[in-house]
């Protein structure tokens, strides 16, 4: 599959490009040129699909090529080797879990399948790549451990120092290796900023081989869309009008959803579910599109003011204002009502929700009182236990550690200090 730059000034260029680049050289994320609904008879035989097989066939047009078909089953059953639940709430609310990995985040599928492409891409060990990322919290640490011991692959994970929770710190600042960590001084933005700045700086261009392992990279990004099918075929039977709310921030998830939409899963409707930051509920109120400055909440890993890849989802919509707001919406939630929110949840399903996830139950909860014949699916996108602090003072109660979390607890935190663009060129540079 080849793909073009969404900014519409740069060539073309494979899949292996588009990984290796990670960012096109004008700037502009990479989007398939094609997108080629999946036969009917997919859907229809979902039930006797295991994870790998339906992984397999929502992504194979979009690698291949590139990854021959062989590499590519390896890669998939490799990548997805822990389970997805569906946790049915209530017969109108039902949650998918995607915690159960290395890391206990969503992201550890992209960083886990993005690793395997590269170290493809690689395989001779003749090209040396720099990984670079910024994290609000679970990109870096899942990163880190996709990533971990690649051989060829340096990365250097960005973070916004005092704005991630102490274990999130821990599994991005602790591993070691090929694997190292910049304490920013600012926000999330600042962090993306720089690492789009580096791309384009030719004194580092010329030197190294710089990539992505953000949502930016398609790699990272595409294979997210596996969680909307798993759950499709978790809940097809017993329920017809689903909807997805999707806690967001750099909208990467929504925008993955919605590429499954594409390939024919037949899902009704999508909810962008936000924290403070909410400059797309703004714009889908008042068709401006205004981003600003994130401000800091309990569900740190949303706290992004210019979400990258809205404009993918412009373009799915093919920048059609009313189309997109037929198929999305969006609402925003202070911390208040996150954490009334996940008091309710622990109250009446006996269920522990993590501030993200907990943002995503109130998008459902809002939609629903408009379409209550719907079934709203929220993702769970981090484990309780990353938020330790407020899920405890919330339930008030003590929760145990995950073997995942309890590995990493004791290790001690290796990061450089950095404020401006110009720490991270010498950093890179040395
Ligand atoms: C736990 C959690 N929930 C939600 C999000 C938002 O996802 P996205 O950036 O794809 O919108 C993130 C980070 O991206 C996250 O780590
Ligand atoms: N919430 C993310 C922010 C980066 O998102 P990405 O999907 O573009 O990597 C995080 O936790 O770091």
């Amino acid at each position: 599959m080849n793909y073009y730059s969404l900014n519409k000034q740069a060539p073309n260029t494979s899949f292996k490009d588009a990984v290796i680049k990670g960012l096109a050289p004008d700037k502009g994320l990479y989007f398939p040129e094609s997108i080629t609904p999946l036969p009917q008879s997919f859907f229809d035989d979902i039930d006797n699909l295991s994870h790998s097989e339906i992984a397999f066939e929502a992504i194979k047009q979009f690698v291949t090529p590139e990854i021959p078909e062989a590499v590519l089953k390896t890669i998939v059953e490799e990548t997805l080797s822990f389970d997805f639940p569906v946790v049915q709430l209530n017969e109108n609310i039902s949650t998918l879990e995607l915690f159960h990995g290395p890391t206990m985040a969503f992201k550890d599928v992209g960083a886990r399948f993005m690793a395997r492409c590269l170290g493809y891409f690689n395989k001779d060990n003749t090209n040396e790549v720099t990984v670079l990322v910024a994290t609000s919290g679970d990109t870096g640490g899942a990163v880190a451990n996709g990533f971990l011991g690649v051989k060829g692959v340096n990365v250097v994970i960005l973070y916004p120092s005092g704005k991630v929770s102490d274990i999130q710190e821990k599994q991005l600042t602790t591993l070691g290796q090929n694997i190292k960590a910049l304490e920013v001084n600012g926000t999330f933005d600042d962090c993306q900023a720089m690492v789009k700045t580096a791309f384009l700086d030719e004194a580092l261009t010329s030197q190294m081989q710089l990539t992505s392992a953000n949502s930016i990279n398609v790699a990272r990004w595409l294979p997210q869309l596996f969680y909307f099918m798993f759950a499709y075929k978790q809940l097809h039977k017993k329920h017809k009008n689903m909807v997805f709310s999707v806690p967001s921030g750099n909208f990467g998830n929504v925008g993955a959803g919605m590429m499954a939409q594409q390939l024919g899963l037949p899902i009704k409707h999508f909810i962008a579910s936000n924290n403070e930051n909410n400059v797309v509920t703004r714009y889908l109120q008042s068709q401006n599109y205004q981003p600003q400055a994130s401000v800091q909440t309990i569900s740190n890993a949303m706290d992004v003011g210019d979400p990258s890849n809205f404009i993918r989802i412009q373009e799915i919509y093919k920048n059609n204002f009313e189309a997109l707001k037929d198929n999305l919406s969006s609402y925003s939630f202070s911390d208040e009502t996150t954490k009334e929110a996940m008091l309710e949840i622990y109250e009446l399903f006996n269920y522990v929700a993590d501030p993200h996830g907990a943002v995503g139950y109130l998008g459902c909860k809002a939609y629903l009182k408009e379409n209550p014949n719907a079934h709203c699916v929220f993702l769970e996108t981090a484990h309780p236990t990353k938020f330790l602090d407020v899920v405890e003072e919330v339930i008030k109660e003590k929760q145990p550690f995950p073997t995942q979390i309890e590995a990493v607890m004791d290790k001690e935190k290796v990061a450089t200090k950095i404020s401006a663009y110009n720490d991270l060129k010498d950093f890179l540079l040395k």
